[in-house]
């Protein structure tokens, strides 16, 4: 493995400029502490934008900040003021981020801001470019950089890419209303990793790859072409230790040490000693539902009044992204709220709710977590939440309530803590109440468990998670493509094929030496494909037989006059030289009125799927159906079938879009095997592109040459990646 280069919009240190002399600061932010130890020693980089615009980097200052961040391993990108209204202010934060956050309304599509996008992910993919090596490991973050792994991988395909998003991926129906979504899904399809915080984004992504693109997704690997991309979740933790001692130390603080924030919440809690205090913290964005948590909290005062003058609201709201008006609305809003709420409610002793709108150094962000009772965090959507996070760690005698959204990917791994939906006013109201009366030992219990999750899965466990399968995925794909038919191996097995004195082909048909069609009867032989069949054909000493799971109607009309050997129904039929097909085996086919009906109700219930009848086995096809349904129904079909011929001799073949209810005995690798009985070949050949090919390759003798289309699982020796390839491959039969 060579260096490991790190890339995110924003860089792990901010710069501060004192006169002339200038700082880079470590940031305190979760990336970057998570990332230490990924990011250290001379075999690490990051590149991210400095922070500055390049009009504020003077001839003069350029020099001073790259040494700065050399030091701490970074390199800059310079980005001018332009630039950071279309790419950051512009595509994705008025584009990606409330798309993805469910905010549709607040979604602008605008060409410009998406042509800078673009401009500026292939300025941070030329700096990567710049410095990258053929077997370097490079992990791109999040929604800003969505297109750099594609430009990386067209330029250096060997470099080993994994891209993390940080925030949620939406639901298909929210994800296609992006007019550049597929360019969007091809830029993320450059990395051989993708990871999200939860199942449920991976899913959607996965969804929106194979409605979109029409890709082929097994379980949470897709295939493309001479790729496999592997897409996983890893939800990111925090730096547990970091938090539990500072909370421990803070313990430790006397009145002399103690922060003048600390001190006056000490003032609180010793006035009115059974009064709770209520936190929450995020940076000021519509996505963290703070003007809602205000109402629900006007909304709980109103309905209890007994506890008007027990409760404290403390808001923490970081700056964010002021530039986007969305923002700035927001900011008059809970301006606005939090002065009609105290001014509602407040009593000369008691003010509701202490609203502070800046951002706090960690220490006074400890005084809060560990000075709080309860926090309140109601994200209306939230990729992870990690103050949720924090401020358990911060509990050291484990007490303390968290009320937490459904819907921050937080709350999938945080299910101790009081869950609530962020628009229900009435389960928050009683969410708080719950909270406030709880006892302890039931606080503890809770947070007992949660703190061990924490614990355990933290920050640094969540960047080697992810680094540790980056490395796996690069070995499988390794895997692959030490199979692929390179010149020199093909080179070979063509002097193999032309010194031979007597030669066995199979071809299988679909996916092979055609492609797919919706409708398969439309996937017929092409004149190409028509003339290159006879030419092999046409060889001494070469049989050429097609092979294929098609019924003997179509594959008559197709191919009986061209006088090639024939077998249809995976085996079950043989045509040799333009005679008409015989039984190749001896089997029943009186189950087929007992399983047409169910696949008949299938149909009904999946539309576009049908059923293919042939002699001896039926099949439900679903290419042609909405690709997430067909495939549930597909898997449904498969238990029904399952259960229903458990006594028969019968088997449900997985194919590609199709599932075929065929006699257990019969199968292309039998019928091939028939083929190659009693007769003297010195070079037997296989090609097959899916499941049921598989049974050929395992079948034939050992010395034969198998080869797989696309990478997928196989027994095969070598693969190609597509129709066109095996054409070309099989050309190279013809001298
Ligand atoms: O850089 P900014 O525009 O100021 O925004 C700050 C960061 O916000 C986003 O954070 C997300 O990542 C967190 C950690 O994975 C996660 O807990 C949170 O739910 C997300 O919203 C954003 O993803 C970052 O790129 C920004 O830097
Ligand atoms: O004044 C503050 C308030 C918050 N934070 C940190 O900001 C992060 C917020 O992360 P989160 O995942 O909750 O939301 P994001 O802002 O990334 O969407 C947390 O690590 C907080 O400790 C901070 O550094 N200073």
């Amino acid at each position: 493995m060579g260096k490991t280069i790190i890339i995110s919009n924003r860089l792990p240190v901010q710069l501060q400029i004192d006169n002339d002399s200038i700082t880079a600061i470590p940031s305190v932010g979760g990336l970057a502490t998570g990332m230490k130890s990924v990011h250290s020693g001379s075999d690490s980089l990051w590149i991210g934008w400095s922070g500055l615009t390049q009009e504020e980097i003077s001839e003069e200052l350029e020099p001073k900040i790259d040494k700065a961040l050399k030091e701490n391993g970074c390199s800059k990108v310079s980005l001018t003021s332009e630039e950071i209204d279309g790419f950051y202010y512009g595509f994705s934060n008025r584009t990606i981020w409330p798309l993805f956050h469910y905010f549709l309304e607040y979604s602008e599509f605008e060409t410009d801001s998406w042509n800078t996008y673009k401009a500026v992910n292939q300025k941070f993919a030329d700096a990567i470019l710049e410095k990258a090596e053929d077997d370097d490991v490079i992990w791109v973050h999040d929604y800003q950089l969505m297109l750099v792994p594609e430009m990386v991988k067209e330029k250096r395909p060997n470099t080993s890419i994994g891209f993390f998003l940080h925030i949620p991926f939406p639901s298909y129906e929210i994800f296609r209303t992006l007019p550049w979504r597929k360019e969007v899904l091809r830029g993320l399809l450059g990395s051989d990793l993708i990871g999200f915080h939860t199942y449920d984004y991976e899913r959607h992504f996965l969804s929106s790859v194979r409605r979109l693109l029409g890709l082929e997704v097994s379980f949470n690997e897709i295939n493309l072409e001479d790729r496999v991309i592997k897409v996983d979740s890893f939800p990111m933790g925090i730096d547990y230790k970091k938090f539990s001692d500072a909370a421990s130390k803070h313990e430790k603080n006397t009145a002399d040490t103690q922060s003048e924030l600390q001190r006056r919440l000490n003032v609180h809690k010793e006035s009115t000693p059974d009064a709770k205090l209520i936190l929450s913290i995020d940076r000021l964005d519509y996505s963290k539902g703070i003007a809602k948590r205000l109402n629900a909290f006007e909304y709980f005062l109103k309905k209890h009044p007994e506890y008007q003058e027990k409760v404290r609201l403390i808001i923490l709201a970081v700056p964010s992204r002021s530039n986007v008006p969305q923002y700035q609305l927001l900011k008059k809003e809970i301006d606005e709220l939090v002065g009609r709420i105290n001014g509602e409610f407040a009593t000369v002793s008691w003010t509701p709710i202490w609203y502070f709108y800046r951002s706090m150094p960690f220490e006074n962000l400890i005084d809060l977590y560990t000075s709080s009772d309860i926090a309140l965090l109601t994200p209306i959507r939230d990729g992870m939440n990690l103050v949720a996070k924090e401020y358990i760690a911060t509990r050291t005698d484990k007490t303390g309530v968290l009320i937490l959204s459904e819907m921050a990917g937080s709350a999938n791994e945080m299910n101790e803590s009081l869950l609530i939906n962020p628009n229900n006013f009435d389960q928050i109201s009683d969410a708080l109440i719950q909270a406030i009366n709880m006892p302890k030992e039931e606080q503890i219990a809770r947070n007992s468990i949660l703190q061990k999750r924490l614990e355990r899965y933290n920050v640094e466990k969540w960047a080697n998670d992810f680094m540790k399968s980056l490395l796996e995925q690069r070995e499988t794909t390794q895997k692959f493509i030490s199979k692929l038919l390179t010149k020199k191996t093909l080179d070979s097995v063509i002097d193999q094929y032309h010194s031979s004195k007597r030669r066995l082909l199979f071809f299988d048909y679909d996916g092979t030496l055609s492609g797919f069609h919706v409708d398969p009867q439309k996937a017929g032989p092409d004149e190409d494909l028509y003339a290159l069949l006879d030419k092999i054909n046409a060889q001494d000493n070469t049989d050429v037989y097609l092979i294929s799971g098609r019924d003997t109607d179509t594959f008559k009309r197709w191919f009986l006059h061209k006088k090639y050997n024939m077998i249809a129904e995976h085996g079950v039929w043989l045509s040799k030289e333009g005679e008409d097909f015989t039984l190749l085996e001896q089997i029943k086919n009186d189950w087929m009125s007992k399983i047409r009906p169910v696949l008949e109700s299938f149909v009904d219930r999946t539309p576009g799927s049908f059923i293919e009848e042939k002699t001896y086995s039926l099949a439900w096809h679903y290419r042609n159906t909405d690709p997430d349904f067909g495939k549930k129904r597909a898997t449904e079909l498969t238990t029904v079938l399952t259960s229903l011929i458990a006594n028969d001799d019968l088997t449900v073949l997985a194919g590609n879009k199709v599932l075929e209810i065929k006699n257990s005995g019969v199968n292309k690798g039998r019928a091939a095997i028939k083929m190659v009985t009693g007769n003297e070949y010195d070079f037997i050949f296989a090609i097959g592109d899916d499941w049921t090919d598989e049974y050929m390759f395992e079948e034939l003798p050992d010395d034969a040459v198998t080869v797989k289309v696309g990478m997928q699982k196989t027994q095969a020796k070598y693969y190609v990646e597509n129709t066109k390839k095996v054409r070309d491959l099989l050309s190279r039969f013809i001298k």
